[in-house]
């Protein structure tokens, strides 16, 4: 069976096995000459993969959530689950290209006149041809075989023919074909694989990044590379050398450290979840800008109008330099029972789930001896808060499910940080959520800035004086990034930005290049192999 795979994969053979593929099983009935009976079972990687695209467009479901169950399910394992996954988020991400050469092969029939599972089946077979290099006669008889076992005889002949007529041209031709028309956004959108809005948007940003426009391309393709998985050994609770050395047990492959956040290590093979660190919740999967971000919230000074600070406090940790605490200065303050008494010892996460900065923050506030407010609108999410921050030594987190925007009514205010890691598009992690770009709209923007303003804004009313706000997006997008802050700062007297890019240049390894003259950071997929997070600091001072 492995073998038959391997061939119809195109590695060796003729593309469908010793036996044609086609099924001579002990017992089956002699074959005319020339006879080739209907396999009785189609391809299981390809198969996964097809029911993986379908889940994503019948039930919005997520890619990343649903292959990796199904191919334990089924037991696909090694090569068979790398190509199911390189297959499922490769005809993802690159869908916009292959609809744009798919429209070229189909005889003027407009692809909204196509059935769903028709067009699906259409994207996988081009993703083969185009996007795996599968042999030809592999790609397109096993997506006919699979079109007949999912659909019937009847379409199977138009996948046929249209994926013949799509191997007719190496990729590099239909590269040419479709990005030979329309402007350049059109152009970059079907080359590229992105919804004309998203090309526009993530120039937008550049600029307002002051980031040359010319680099659009390279953010775009590197939106449809599979990112490194990046893993956090949360502080005081795993070594990052210990979970180094569980990695390299594990995958047989030693991780890379992270370029940026001390606590990362960069994988390149192996189940994170097998990882024993990571099944007691001591370490997690976690992209190195949300670290960055969250390290920046726990980094950033609080004062110089801090009214729990004694003049001292502030001298002697230069508060007023705008430098941030560094993790070697932070005061080694007690046991977490007596966090109460610091005045630096309540932390919240206001937009909490599933967990990933919930953790990192609570492994810092324990080492602190803070306690953190870990706070989530949705019960599941905050269930997922429960599970990340399971190491973290009871006493120091607490997990609370309520609207972030009422979250005076907690009764634990004010508060020295406060993260707010709001709802946002996402724009800034295609990367990792291959078919977010297609479900995204304008719409969702629209609906989410004055969510975005309202949580910043409660965020900030439950800050002590003094305290610090840190305001996050997974999205580069200026209207749910900058617009949002400096709206804020205009309806707001006792607000002042404090410069993110000083802070983030002194607690990263090294300092990220590019992040121009601040206070915002912006980190580019292109530039700092991150996803495209948005952090700007803020510092409430006065009442
Ligand atoms: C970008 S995610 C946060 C990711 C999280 N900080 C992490 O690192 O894992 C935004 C979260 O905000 C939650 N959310 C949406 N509206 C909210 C509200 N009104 N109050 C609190 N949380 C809300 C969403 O359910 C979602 O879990």
């Amino acid at each position: 069976m492995r073998a038959e795979r391997g061939d119809a994969r195109g590695r060796s053979g003729d593309g469908r096995g010793g036996d044609g593929g086609r099924g001579t099983r002990s017992g089956a009935p002699r074959r005319r000459p020339g006879y080739r009976p209907r396999r009785e079972k189609p391809d299981a990687p390809r198969e996964a993969a097809y029911e993986v695209l379908r889940q994503v467009a019948a039930s919005d479901a997520y890619a990343n959530l649903v292959l990796p169950p199904l191919l334990r399910e089924r037991g696909i394992v090694g090569r068979d689950a790398a190509f199911a996954t390189e297959l499922t988020y490769g005809t993802l991400r690159l869908r916009g290209r292959y609809d744009a050469v798919i429209a070229r092969c189909t005889n003027g029939r407009p692809l909204d006149q196509l059935d769903p599972e028709v067009l699906d089946l259409l994207r996988l077979g081009t993703h083969q041809l185009l996007g795996m290099r599968v042999p030809t006669h592999a790609a397109v008889s096993e997506t006919v075989s699979l079109a007949r076992s999912v659909t019937g005889q009847g379409p199977s002949g138009l996948v046929n023919a249209v994926l013949r007529a799509v191997a007719r041209r190496s990729p590099e031709q239909w590269l040419e074909e479709v990005g030979g028309s329309g402007d350049d956004v059109a152009r970059l959108a079907a080359t590229a694989s992105h919804p004309e809005w998203i090309v526009r948007a993530f120039r937008q940003s550049l600029l307002a990044n002051d980031r040359p426009a010319a680099e659009l391309p390279d953010v775009l393709a590197a939106n449809n590379l599979a990112p490194r998985v990046t893993l956090v050994a949360r502080p005081g609770l795993v070594e990052p050398a210990r979970l180094a050395t569980e990695i390299e047990n594990e995958s047989g492959e030693p991780p890379a450290r992270g370029r940026w956040s001390p606590y990362a290590l960069l994988t390149v093979g192996g189940d994170p979840a097998r990882l024993p660190s990571v099944r007691r919740a001591a370490a997690g999967v976690q992209d190195e800008g949300s670290q960055l971000v969250a390290l920046a919230l726990a980094a950033a000074l609080l004062g110089p109008s801090a009214s729990r600070l004694g003049p001292e406090d502030i001298e002697s940790r230069g508060v007023d330099d705008g430098a941030p605490l560094r993790r070697d200065d932070a005061a080694p303050l007690g046991p977490h029972d007596a966090a109460s008494a610091s005045p630096d010892a309540r932390w919240l996460d206001l937009c909490a789930g599933p967990g990933g900065k919930a953790a990192l923050l609570g492994a810092l506030a324990h080492e602190r001896g803070a306690h953190l407010l870990a706070n989530e609108v949705a019960p599941h999410r905050a269930r997922l808060v429960r599970s990340s921050v399971a190491a973290v030594p009871a006493g120091t987190v607490e997990v609370r499910t309520g609207d972030g925007r009422e979250i005076a009514d907690a009764g634990q205010g004010p508060f020295d940080r406060v993260m707010v890691d709001a709802p946002c598009t996402g724009l800034g992690a295609l990367r990792r959520r291959p078919e977010s770009r297609w479900r995204r709209s304008l719409a969702d923007l629209a609906q989410l800035g004055p969510l975005q303003r309202d949580l910043l804004d409660a965020a900030l009313s439950a800050t002590r004086v003094g305290g610090v706000v840190a305001y996050v997006t997974c999205s580069p997008h200026v209207a749910e990034t900058r617009a949002v802050v400096e709206d804020t700062l205009r309806h707001r007297d006792d607000v002042e930005l404090i410069d993110a890019v000083a802070v983030v240049s002194s607690l990263a390894l090294e300092p990220p290049p590019g992040l121009g003259d601040g206070p915002f950071v912006q980190l580019w997929p292109h530039l700092h192999g991150t996803d495209a997070m948005f952090l700007a600091l803020l510092r409430r001072t006065s009442s």
